[in-house]
């Protein structure tokens, strides 16, 4: 896909992994990535991708606010993450900038704060991830701030090119340095964890199973 510079192996590989295989994997390896408190809109929405970063504060009395116009400058395959204080009484994201971001091939959009318009996002299968939803708008109450600087979500460091892995469970993030070990030991994770399942379902106890596949050490950190 345009725009991923050689990351589109790795991509497709995280794509394949549920985002617990992931955060087990990023403790096993000691990485803080998992950004507590973020729910989908429904439970279908997965999205991963290259992070494309925002972030807003309130309005400071010296100029008026609005949200969204940075999403012409998104490229398609990102995942927009907004970084919003962790707001719930004003929304940085809505309808017509679901509609945009389907259009432009955007992969999801990720938001410490909420959302409004839920309904085009159902309707267009577009996955936001948010703290919950509000109809108020941030229009002239927020201010964007930067664009593809670092922002931090439930103290998760994402920054532009983070690779963003979000689903049913939430939001993980996975460092563009170490997203191949990363990948790799969530493969390995998930290979032990079919083979408990295996083993219950061919008449072993899951104590035994679990003992057998070393399921309590799994996500442990190897020093
Ligand atoms: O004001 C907002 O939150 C944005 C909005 O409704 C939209 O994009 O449709
Ligand atoms: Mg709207």
């Amino acid at each position: 896909m345009a725009g991923l510079d050689g990351r589109g192996d790795v991509l497709a590989r995280l794509r394949e992994l549920p985002t617990a295989s992931i955060s087990d994997a990023l403790d096993r390896i000691g990485i803080e990535g998992a950004a507590h408190g973020l729910s989908p809109l429904s439970n279908g929405f997965r999205a991963v991708g290259p992070a494309f970063t925002v972030r807003y504060a309130p309005v400071d009395g010296t100029a008026g606010g609005t949200v969204g116009d940075f999403l012409d400058d998104v490229p398609p395959g990102s995942v927009v993450v907004i970084g919003n204080e962790g707001r719930t009484d004003v929304t940085v994201w809505g309808g017509i900038m679901t509609e945009t971001a389907a259009a432009r091939g955007i992969a999801g959009t990720v938001i410490d704060g909420v959302c409004r318009d839920v309904s085009a996002s159902l309707a267009h299968s577009y996955p936001l991830f948010s703290r919950g939803r509000f109809m108020r708008t941030g229009k002239d109450r927020v201010r964007l701030v930067a664009v593809g600087e670092p922002v931090t979500v439930s103290g998760v460091e994402i920054r532009t090119g983070t690779l963003v892995c979000a689903d049913a469970d939430g939001v993980v993030a996975v460092p563009a340095a170490d997203a191949e070990r990363i990948a790799e030991t969530a493969v390995q994770i998930e290979r032990v964890e079919s083979d408990i399942v295996a083993a219950v379902r061919a008449g072993s106890s899951l104590r035994a199973a679990r003992e057998k596949f070393g399921y309590h050490h799994l996500q442990t950190r190897r020093s």
